[in-house]
C-alpha cells in the first residue's frame, strides 16, 4: 500500500495513545528524560538502531539528560505518516528499558 499522508483528525488520533508526543509544525515530537548523560546518549545509539532496522529516521538531539526526536516522512514531502508512529510506537517500547521518562 502506498505510503499517504495522514489527515489532521488522524494524526490527533494517534497521538492520544502516546503520552508525551505532540504535533510540532508538520512533524511529531518527544523528549525524554534519563538520569544521566551517558543514559541520555545510550538512548540514542538504540533508537538508531531501530531507526536502520525500519529504514526511517529522526532528527535525535542529544541534550545534558534528554533525547528529543522528532520524525516526519521526506518522501511524502514531509508530512506525518504510518511510518512516524511505527516508529514513535517501537521507541516508547524501548526506552522504558533505558529508565526514559
Ligand atoms: C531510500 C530510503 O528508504 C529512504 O531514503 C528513507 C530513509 N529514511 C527516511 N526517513 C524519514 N524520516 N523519511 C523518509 O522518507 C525516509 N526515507
Amino acid at each position: 500500500m502506498p505510503l499517504e499522508p495522514l489527515s489532521q483528525k488522524e494524526i490527533e488520533d494517534r497521538l492520544a495513545e502516546l503520552p508525551g508526543w505532540s504535533l510540532d509544525g508538520e512533524r511529531i515530537s518527544r523528549t525524554y528524560r534519563l538520569d544521566s548523560h551517558f543514559a541520555a546518549a545510550a538512548l540514542v545509539v538504540h533508537i538508531a538502531q531501530v531507526q536502520d532496522e525500519q529504514d526511517h529516521h529522526s532528527d535525535l538531539t542529544l541534550g545534558y539528560d534528554t533525547v528529543l526526536l522528532t520524525v516526519n516522512t521526506h518522501s511524502v514531502g514531509g508530512a506525518v505518516t504510518e511510518k512516524d508512529f511505527a516508529l514513535a510506537g517501537r521507541v516508547e517500547e524501548l526506552s522504558t528499558g533505558h529508565g526514559a521518562r
